[in-house]
This record gives structure tokens, sequence and C-alpha cells, in this order.
């Protein structure tokens, strides 16, 4: 008997696993330490030797750095569970529910839980036998889009009958994603109850070294901020657009100009209005929940500054969920009308 005449064997379909971060299960210490010592375990993450790393980490970082990221998560979390799971979960559910009943449509995290391998295995379970992967990263960079793809690859190694793969490219300059970002951001910005005279467009930042070492994170929202502000000054010429990167971690020299340092220098210049945006962000999380809305503000009020918003990300509204259905769509041509 052919293994695909196997009457135990599904197969056919096709599923789609939308991939984010990952966050921890709970907004408490132990379960920070939980996530974070997987997160910065990972080489794509701290390019540090481990003999020098691990110390560092598990003698420094998980034993200090739990308690205060609790606190941050804590001030966010919801009914739901953590902001990024939730709202990834229910990016999933909306796609499926444009897709209809053709495809598939699951959500993985690349840290903690639910993770890439358990659900790659449940797609193929269900008889999915060709996968369309695709990472919630707008900007390819080697710690975030090149880690999903080891992660698959080690769920992989596992599966003795592996089912056909795709990938979802980086949409950093696709069309649809500058559109998306256009109408979304624009509603927010007319929604304000203030006229701001500085929008941020905040990124997550990256060590300076990635960009040297050819990561293209840096250019690609470099490229994303030029697009959409060629959009965005159309609709609004008075205001000025800066791009920032934020959330920096360790030592190192992180991608600049730092979000706080600007909104701090922003204040001080005389800047008394300003908005944030976070387009390198799909689902708002804990970085633009707790790091922009909350300790952001304090920054920029503590220097000076009198009316301060953050966007909201595309999430799973309109813009956002039209943006990735027409990618998607694309990626699945010739396997799905
Ligand atoms: C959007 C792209 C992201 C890049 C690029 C990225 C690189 C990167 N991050 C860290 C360290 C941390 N990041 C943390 C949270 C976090 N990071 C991203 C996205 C990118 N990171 C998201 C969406 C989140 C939020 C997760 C959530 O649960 O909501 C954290 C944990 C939070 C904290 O303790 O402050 C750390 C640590 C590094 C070192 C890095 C590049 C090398
Ligand atoms: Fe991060
Ligand atoms: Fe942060």
């Amino acid at each position: 008997m052919l293994p695909s005449d196997h009457p135990s064997v599904t197969t056919g379909g096709i599923g789609i696993l939308l991939v984010n971060l990952g966050t921890p299960d709970a907004p408490t210490p132990e379960a920070v330490r939980r996530y974070l010592a997987e997160f910065l375990s990972d080489k794509r993450v701290v390019e540090i030797p481990a003999i020098a790393w691990k110390p560092i980490l598990h003698g420094i970082i998980l034993r200090t750095r739990p308690a205060r990221s609790a606190h941050a998560y804590a001030q966010v979390w919801t009914d739901k569970g953590s902001p990024l799971a939730a709202i990834t979960a229910a990016k999933a559910e909306a796609l499926q529910a444009r897709l209809g009943q053709g495809v598939r449509v699951d959500w993985a995290m690349r840290y903690g839980n639910p993770s890439i391998p358990m659900k790659l295995e449940a797609l193929k379970a269900a008889g999915c036998d060709r996968i369309l992967i695709a990472p919630l990263y707008p900007q390819y960079s080697g710690a975030t889009t090149a880690s999903v793809m080891d992660s698959i690859g080690d769920a992989l190694r596992a599966m003795r009958w592996h089912p056909a793969l795709r990938t979802l490219p980086p949409y950093y300059d696709d069309p649809a994603y500058i559109t998306a970002l256009e109408q979304d951001v624009a509603a927010q910005v007319e929604a304000l109850d203030f006229v701001p005279e500085v929008l941020l467009l905040s990124y997550h930042g990256m060590p300076e070294r990635t960009l040297h070492l050819g990561d293209p994170y840096h250019c690609q929202c470099l490229k994303t901020s030029r697009l959409l502000g060629e959009r965005l000054a159309r609709r609004f010429p008075g205001l000025r657009i800066e791009t920032t990167f934020q959330s920096r971690f360790g030592r190192a020299k992180w991608l600049e100009p730092a979000t706080e340092t600007v909104l701090e220098n922003e204040a001080k210049a005389g800047t008394r209005r300003i908005a944030l945006a976070a387009p390198g962000f799909s689902a708002d999380c804990v970085e633009t929940l707790e790091e922009l809305a909350i300790r952001g503000r304090e920054v920029f009020e503590a220097a000076g500054g009198e009316r301060y918003a953050t966007l909201a990300c595309l999430n799973d509204r309109e813009p956002g969920m039209a943006m990735i259905e027409a990618l998607v769509r694309r990626e699945l041509a010739g396997w799905w009308a």
C-alpha cells in the first residue's frame, strides 16, 4: 500500500500558521523567568558565545529582570491573557473567517506557548500537507524571522513525513502593508482630541552590530518609514515624522535614535503635542502598551511635553486583516484559489 493510500492518513489540506514572538504564560516572575530563559538562550537573539553569555544570563539577568518585567506585564495583562497572545489568536480567527473553510488557520509562538513544533504537528495531524508559515514581522531580522524558521527546521527534523512548506516573505515595503498602515494611522490621528506636531514611528531596536553584519532589519524599517511618511505627508502636511528604535536591551550599542531619548529631547526642544505609532509590531504587546504608552508618556511629560498619544497597532482590525488576507492569498497561489 502506498503511504498516500493509507486509510488512516488524511491528506490534501492546506494550513496557514501565523507566528509571533511569544510571551509569558502569566504576569508573574516565575513565568517571565521561564519565558526569558528560552528567549534569551536563542543564539539568534543574543549573539554572544555561550561560554560568556550563560553566566551573565543565569547569574544576573534571570535573577533581576523577571520581577521588573512581570510588573510591566501585570500592567497590561487582559482577561484573555497576554495582549500579544490574545491579539495573535484574534488575528488567526479573523483570517479564518475571511478565508472560509478551504484552509485551516492556526497560530503559534516562537517562545513559550503554543509552540511552533506543537502547532505544526497539529496541522499535519489535521490533514494539512501544504502549510504556509507566516511570521508576523513586516521587517526581516535574524532575531525574529530567521529564528522562526530555525524552530520550523527543528520541528521538521523530528518528522518522518514532512508537509510541503512555503513562507510569507517580509512585507515591509508591500503596498498592501503601507496602505493598511496609512489608513489605520490616519484614522487614529484624526480621532485624537489634539493635533500632534510630531509623529514618531517607533520600531523595536536591535544591536547596531547586526546592521554591520548584514542584517536587513534597519534598512527595512527605514524604508517602511519613508513609504508611510510619503503617504502621511499628503494627508497631514504640517506633521513632522521621525523614526526611532525602542526597547534597548543589554550593554551593547543599539540602533539609534532611541525612542526614549527622542521623546525627552523633543519635549526639551519645545514640542508639546506628540503621537507615536509602532509599525513594526503587528500586535500590541508589552513593548507598545507598557514601554511606549506608559513609560514613554512619563518621559515626555517629565521633560515638559503636554499631549501624548500612542496609536494602536494594526491588530485584528479591518485594514490589517485585509492586508494579511491579500498577502496570504498571493502566497497560496497554485495551492488554493
Ligand atoms: C518586532 C520585532 C522584534 C525584534 C527585531 C526584536 C529583537 C529583540 N528583542 C530583544 C529582547 C526582548 N524583547 C522583548 C519583548 C518583545 N520583543 C518583540 C519584538 C521584537 N524583538 C515583541 C513583540 C516583544 C513583546 C513580547 C510580549 O510578551 O508582549 C523582551 C521581553 C520583555 C521584557 O522583558 O522587557 C526582551 C528581553 C532582543 C535582545 C532583540 C534583538 C537582538
Ligand atoms: Fe524584542
Ligand atoms: Fe521593553
